[in-house]
């Protein structure tokens, strides 16, 4: 085998590709790399992906890969955002018993019987994967294929963005390559500290992560940032389902949180103000239901803020998709095509990922780019 050509990029595989969350967090890490391939069972979501990057991905269930379909791509990396629902907290915890889980073991079972095992991998998820049997599994299965792995739990919080979603990440790299922080092999880290050198916070409280804690919130910038100007909240033009929206129709607005909503569940809602500096997680749910899947924006501010004034006053909506992509830290010229319903937009962003988070991570996991062995 050569040495690896330093100008060729690095040939990625993209797995559970969904709304291509993962390929803009590849972009923005600065890291020459081509995704050869991209692998979602969604026909929805391929539509989104192939609207903002012109390939359309392979379409079809990642459980019926084969290790010979694998090696034909000859990728060095393989980047996996597999299905978090056998892991949520809300969810039944089934982990690997959950049929939605059984096309990430098959294919970490694929890579001993590759010809050429990637050199890179990177897994996302959610806080309670690392805890799970189907960790237990991945973490064994990458052992004894010669990876070492460096695992951390990080939210947007933590880069400067005022939004609290931690999610689980594992990078492994085959040996003999290794991490730049060899010493942080093997741990499961709550801090971004590694990824820019700095070992000095890497027994971070682990709620500062969950949560943000004081300090890391006065380092956020605020929801206002992240809000768009030019959003008509009166109803975006076109590319809307009608009758999907039209129970949500309030004075046509339909952003706005119907006063019946408020009146049932306005103890539950998470409501955030232009100068917050913290909003919580949007999930696949959000606009479907108001508790726990995401935070709200109250669009009059009262003198009192909170639930101490009346919520109805505070004329509370939704964020818009383009608001959730932009807390996603998406780029501005991602879009959606104007068929995908509202409901849909929400769902597919609830199921992406933070590129303010991956990006670094990903840098750190290709970066610096290890002199691969000669043959
Ligand atoms: C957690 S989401 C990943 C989202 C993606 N990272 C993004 O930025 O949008 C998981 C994705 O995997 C897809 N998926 C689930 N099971 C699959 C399977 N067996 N084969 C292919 N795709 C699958 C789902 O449709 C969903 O889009």
């Amino acid at each position: 085998m050569a040495e690896r050509v330093e100008a060729k990029p690095w040939r990625v595989l993209e797995f559970y590709s969904g709304i291509g969350g993962m390929r803009y967090s590849l972009t923005a890490s600065g890291v020459e790399a081509e995704v050869v391939e991209a692998f979602e069972i969604n026909d929805v979501a391929n539509d989104v992906y192939q609207h903002n990057f012109g390939h359309r991905p392979h379409q079809g269930n990642i459980q019926s890969l084969t290790a010979g379909d694998l090696d034909r791509y000859n990728a060095d990396a393989w980047l996996l955002s597999p299905p978090c629902q056998p892991y949520t907290r809300q969810g039944l915890q089934k982990h690997s018993g959950d049929a939605r889980a059984s096309s990430f073991l098959k294919i970490l079972e694929l890579i001993p019987h590759t010809s050429t095992p990637p050199r890179m991998l990177f897994v996302e998820n959610v806080v309670g994967f690392e805890t799970s049997d189907t960790h237990m599994e991945m973490i064994d299965t990458l052992t004894k294929s010669d990876y070492v792995t460096q695992e951390f739990i990080l939210s947007p919080l933590q880069f400067g963005v005022p939004y609290s979603r931690p999610r689980y990440f594992c990078l492994a790299k085959r040996k003999p390559l290794s991490f730049q922080s060899q010493h942080n092999n093997n741990k499961l880290l709550w801090s971004p500290g590694p990824l820019y050198g700095r070992d000095d916070q890497v027994e971070f409280d682990k709620c500062q992560a969950e949560e943000g804690s004081e300090n890391l919130l006065q380092s956020c910038e605020s929801v206002e940032k992240f809000l768009d100007s030019t959003a008509q909240v009166n109803g975006e033009p076109g590319g809307f389902d009608e009758t999907e929206n039209g129970s949500r129709d309030c004075d046509g607005h339909q952003y706005l949180v119907p006063l019946s909503l408020i009146e049932r569940w306005g103890n539950a809602m998470d409501i955030v103000y232009p100068d917050s500096k913290r909003c919580c997680c949007f999930t696949k749910s959000y606009y479907r239901y108001v508790k726990g899947t995401g935070s709200l924006l109250a669009t009059v501010q009262p003198k009192v803020k909170g639930k101490e004034s009346c919520l109805k006053e505070q004329r509370l909506r939704y964020f818009t998709p383009r608001e959730v992509a932009n807390f996603h830290s998406f780029p501005e010229d991602f879009e959606f095509p104007k068929q995908i319903s509202l409901r849909q937009r929400y769902a597919m962003l609830g199921n992406s990922l933070s590129v303010a988070v991956v990006a670094p991570l990903l840098r750190y996991l290709f970066c610096p780019s290890p002199v691969l062995a000669v043959e």
